[in-house]
């Protein structure tokens, strides 16, 4: 402090030379400001020479690890924090720790004191956080921002200092050159004004919000923040296997210790207490769902349109009496296994069977008939063993199941980490974790399940999480209901192309239609040298690209397109060889087009989900079926017939060997009305003309009778109109066709009215006139009449 007031008095005595002049006797004067300039770019150029060498020489060093690397620069700001506290705050740190102060103070003014507590802050989150490449621009421009605003304002209320040290009161050099040139330019009374905006610019950088979601974003942190038991965590909170005393080998299950008091708890009130307390916490501190920042105006929907589930339970009295019945079992059998520990997850339960040396596995799967019989349920689920344990796996339904929302899952922390478009919620697994597919990454699912398993409320969860993430720019829908009662809800939402089908004919021609969307993609995407839609966009929005000239095209980015059919079966009834080709050809080449199916069926047979269908949609979801033949269907192996319905699913992502268990999400028939009526208040549907239209079915009606031979049929009629002349042995000669070729055409020319009937040896009555050819050939051509979409 004294050295400060010394230099303080030197600087007043300074101040009192005529303005210009001062300028020059600053400079001029060099002993003093010498000294103290020598010595701050002296200390800088230290501490940057040191810098440099530290984070070289973490840096460079090959073969350190990333995170440690990370973790070397956390520790080196952290202690470059206690240094500039020491000098800063209590002027210590011997000679080094007092250049520390004048060079901070120089640079940042009275801010200075704050530097140490940012150094520790940026330290600290360094260490505890994963590195995010992706992030580190924006927050060092939002820093950057945050900083000019704050050292100007300092400058400003400073008094605008022209000396040196006397800025060390106020923002040091970079607060001058932070607000002196704009107070200069443009008077403190504007400046002041300018510099609050940057200041508020980068801490918005800071904190990712966009302006316009500051409201929303404020009302949430004000939600989190409501009073609420201490030691509560926003992690999501994952369910920890229950672990169970191994010596009291026989006995545990009667007697379970560790948590006893958790045991206890619902050996007494099964189910009801539990869940209320953590279900009202959840809600209040609900994050928002519309995380992401989605560019025009389109809002997504605001959060708490989504209700919560059930709060986890980790032990109840039924799991009790499950381990007492399953170690009943291995002793009636007299096998060395122990029941030693469990997972309970929504709907299920997994009991870990650990076996003693020498007991065969194929001992407990043998006795899957009696384990089901001990705990009165048919739908007993063996895994032996449970992936990445040494133990058998006994899956036992819940009897006090619990149920997953939608909100749960798309409100989770790891959900909300990922913000594509196209993220859905699928539901949790055992273990209690959420489970989300990037519907771009299937990029083709089959679902199915028999009757009441789920499947309907799984496409709804589908379509919810969609509406909730995505804008109709993003991503857009094809919604296809041959049942014509579960898709009503999603009439007229903005995401649609076409109205919800119903009709499996408009079915089939909407995913012709796809077909040739997809070319057109391609097309494109082949013009212009990208192999994905996404990097087509990006470069269509950075105006990288842009259609050729003379085009009347104009390039936009292309939205995903999402194609659901709830219920595949219905359609391969209508007409299977089309829907089989459409489907097989969108599923072989849409995934780089940003075109993608989901297929959802309640009859997983050989002849609705082909082997071609098969082969070609990769990611399977499977509800329970009623039968094995149906599981083995869908998976390709047992375990769907053993799930027990209302949302129990088994998951196999694209490339998986094993299918995950998991319990759908939930969402009810309000959260859609809500969810529906606000993003159709937000836009209106713009639907696509021809998406429907008949003439894809009519094409292939002619082409069914006319077979190879059209180019030859449009040649006879050229001939018979152009010359009047209905012979078939014109035909003959002409076409160089044979007898029954030529007779075939002919018969295909009345058919189309072309040419009158047979009159025995003599020529045809032609009934069309050569000014009416171009329309008969164009029919022919499978064309339809122009502008008939039904
Ligand atoms: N994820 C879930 N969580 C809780 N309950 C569910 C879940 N999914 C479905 N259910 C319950 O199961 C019932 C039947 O579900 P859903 O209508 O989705 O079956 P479905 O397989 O589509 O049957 P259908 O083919 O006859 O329409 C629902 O009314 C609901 O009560």
């Amino acid at each position: 402090m004294a050295g400060r007031t010394g230099t303080s008095r030197k600087t007043t005595s300074r101040g009192k030379a005529p303005a210009k002049p001062r300028a020059r006797s600053t400079a001029s004067k060099k002993p003093a400001p010498r000294k103290s300039g020598g010595a701050i770019s002296a200390v800088w150029g230290g501490i940057g020479r040191g810098v440099g060498t530290v984070v070289r020489a973490i840096t460079g060093t090959k073969g350190l690890d990333p995170e440690h690397r990370r973790d070397g620069i956390g520790l080196f700001l952290i202690a470059l924090a206690f240094i500039t506290g020491a000098g800063v705050w209590w002027q210590a740190g011997g000679p080094v720790g007092q250049w520390v102060d004048i060079a901070v103070r120089s640079s940042v003014g009275f801010p200075a004191v704050i530097v140490p507590v940012v150094l520790l802050g940026i330290g600290v989150t360094l260490m505890r956080t994963d590195p995010k490449p992706e992030e580190r621009f924006r927050l060092v421009v939002g820093g950057v921002l945050i900083g000019i605003g704050v050292l100007g304002m300092f400058h400003l209320i400073g008094g605008l200092p022209m000396d040196p040290l006397e800025r060390r009161d106020a923002g040091g050099a970079l607060g001058f050159l932070a607000g002196g040139f704009l107070a200069q330019g443009l008077t403190p009374w504007v400046a002041g004004p300018l510099l609050v905006l940057i200041f508020v610019f980068g801490l918005l950088c800071v904190l990712h919000w966009p302006v316009r979601e500051v409201p929303q974003r404020l009302k949430a942190l004000v939600h989190r923040e409501r009073p609420e038991e201490p030691g509560e965590e926003t992690e999501e909170e994952e369910p920890k296997p229950v672990r169970l005393r191994r010596p009291s080998r026989r006995r545990q299950a009667a007697a379970p210790v560790e948590e006893e008091t958790q045991a206890e708890l619902p050996l007494e009130e099964p189910s009801e207490p539990a869940p209320a307390k953590p279900a009202a916490k959840d809600s209040k501190k609900a994050p928002a769902m519309a995380v992401r920042a989605v560019e025009g105006s389109y809002q997504l929907p605001p959060p708490n349109v989504l209700k919560d589930g059930d709060a986890p339970k980790t032990r109840s009295k039924a799991n009790d009496q499950m381990i007492e019945a399953i170690t009943g079992v291995l002793d009636q059998f007299s096998i060395d296994a122990q029941v030693t520990g469990f997972t309970r997850g929504p709907t299920v339960t997994r009991y870990e069977v650990e076996l003693g040396p020498g007991v065969k596995v194929e001992k407990i799967t043998a006795l899957t008939k009696n384990i089901a019989y001990a705990v009165a349920t048919d739908n007993v689920r063996l895994l032996a063993p449970i992936p990445g344990k040494s133990a058998v796996g006994i899956e036992v339904p819940n009897s006090d199941r619990e149920m997953v929302r939608l909100g749960d899952v798309l409100r989770a922390p790891s959900t909300l980490k990922d913000t594509h478009p196209m993220v859905i919620g699928l539901g949790k697994d055992i273990e209690g974790h959420m489970v989300t597919a990037n519907l771009t990454k299937m990029p083709h699912l089959l679902v199915a399940g028999s009757t009441g398993s789920g499947k309907s409320s799984f496409v709804n969860s589908m379509l919810v999480s969609l509406l909730a993430r995505a804008t109709p720019d993003e991503v857009r829908m094809i919604l296809i209901d041959p049942k014509m009662v579960e898709l009503t809800p999603y009439e007229g939402i903005p995401h649609l192309i076409t109205p919800i089908i119903t009709q499996p004919k408009k079915a089939a021609a909407a995913l012709a239609w796809l077909v040739e969307e997809m070319e057109q993609r391609y097309q494109d995407m082949q013009v212009n040298r990208v192999r994905h839609v996404d990097d087509f966009n990006r470069k269509v929005k950075s105006g990288e690209i842009t259609a050729p000239p003379g085009s009347e095209r104009e390039y936009r980015p292309y939205p995903y397109i999402m194609a659901i059919v709830d219920e595949l079966a219905d359609l391969m009834m209508t007409a299977p060889r089309d829907v089989e080709d459409a489907i097989v050809r969108i599923t072989q080449k849409a995934r780089a087009a940003g075109i993608h199916l989901v297929l959802a069926t309640q009859r997983p047979s050989v002849d609705v989900v082909t082997g071609l269908i098969k082969t070609n949609v990769p990611s399977r979801l499977a509800f329970a079926t009623s039968s094995l033949t149906d599981s083995r269907v869908i998976l390709d192996q047992p375990g769907a017939e053993k799930l027990i319905g209302m949302g129990d699913a088994l998951y196999l992502p694209m490339g998986a060997s094993k299918p995950v268990r998991i319990q759908g999400a939930f969402v009810g028939d309000e959260e859609i009305s809500s969810i529906v009526e606000f993003t159709k208040n937000q836009a209106q549907p713009e639907y696509t003309d021809g998406v429907t239209a008949a003439k894809a079915a009519e094409k292939k009606e002619v082409d069914a009778d006319i077979g190879d031979d059209l180019e030859l049929l449009v040649q006879a009629t050229e001939l018979i109109v152009t010359s009047q002349f209905g012979s078939t042995s014109m035909l003959q000669r002409k076409l160089r066709v044979g007898f029954a070729k030529a007779g075939r055409l002919m018969d295909l020319l009345e058919t189309r009215g072309v040419v009158g009937p047979s009159e025995g040896s003599k020529a045809r009555e032609v009934l069309i006139k050569p000014d009416e050819l171009e329309s008969v050939i164009y029919l022919m051509r499978g064309g339809g009449p122009a502008g008939d979409e039904e």
